[in-house]
């Protein structure tokens, strides 16, 4: 059986990058200092990591599904430079409000609705119990709540200091290995 590991699910605009407003371009992409580092520490401690990201843009007409995968994978190879790499990223194209017929429908995947969460503990081997998801947005850690998941809400500032910070404090309460 495979071994579980705790996961990191960090939202996307507000915590790995600056949110600019629905950013879907690698020249308007600005990483959140201290991001790719804490990709890398948590990674390196044996930690999966995922995206959990909005991206009602695509609802809303302001970019296309194919600008979402080609921003992340722009992430990763950015990220793979650094010697590391998100596991999975998830994005919600929806919006009940939106203009794309397609994509405007009341869904469980945009948060504050906890599907993409459990769509990444379905299709990894994560151990929900000491997971952890770091949004911008209370309805992020509504979202993480959902889901059975401890959710924190990433004031701004460094945010490899703040994810080690979290994870410190629960090896603490023996909550991680
Ligand atoms: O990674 P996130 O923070 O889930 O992505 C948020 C963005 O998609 C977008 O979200 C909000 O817009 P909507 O509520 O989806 O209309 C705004 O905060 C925008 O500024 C964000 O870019
Ligand atoms: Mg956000
Ligand atoms: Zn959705």
């Amino acid at each position: 059986m495979t071994q579980k590991k705790p996961a990191v699910f960090f939202d996307r605009d507000g915590v790995l990058n600056i949110d600019h407003g629905y950013v879907h371009r690698r020249e308007d992409f600005a990483w959140m200092p201290g991001a790719i580092e804490a990709v890398k520490w948590c990674k390196d401690n044996g930690w999966l990591v995922f995206v959990i990201t909005n991206q009602s843009g695509v609802a809303r007409g302001f970019y296309t599904e194919q600008h979402v995968r080609d921003l992340h994978a722009c992430m990763n190879r950015e990220l793979k430079q650094h010697g590391t790499a998100i596991d999975a990223f998830y994005y919600c194209p929806h919006h009940i409000s939106g203009v794309v017929e397609e994509y405007c429908v009341s869904c469980n995947c945009r948060k504050p609705g906890p599907g993409m969460i459990q769509q990444a503990i379905e299709e990894w081997p994560v151990d929900a119990g000491r997971s952890i998801l770091i949004g911008d947005k209370a309805s992020d850690v509504a979202a993480a709540q959902a889901a059975g998941i401890q959710g924190y809400l990433f004031p701004g500032g460094n945010l490899l200091k703040f994810v080690k910070a979290i994870i410190t404090s629960q090896l603490k309460v023996g909550k991680c290995l």
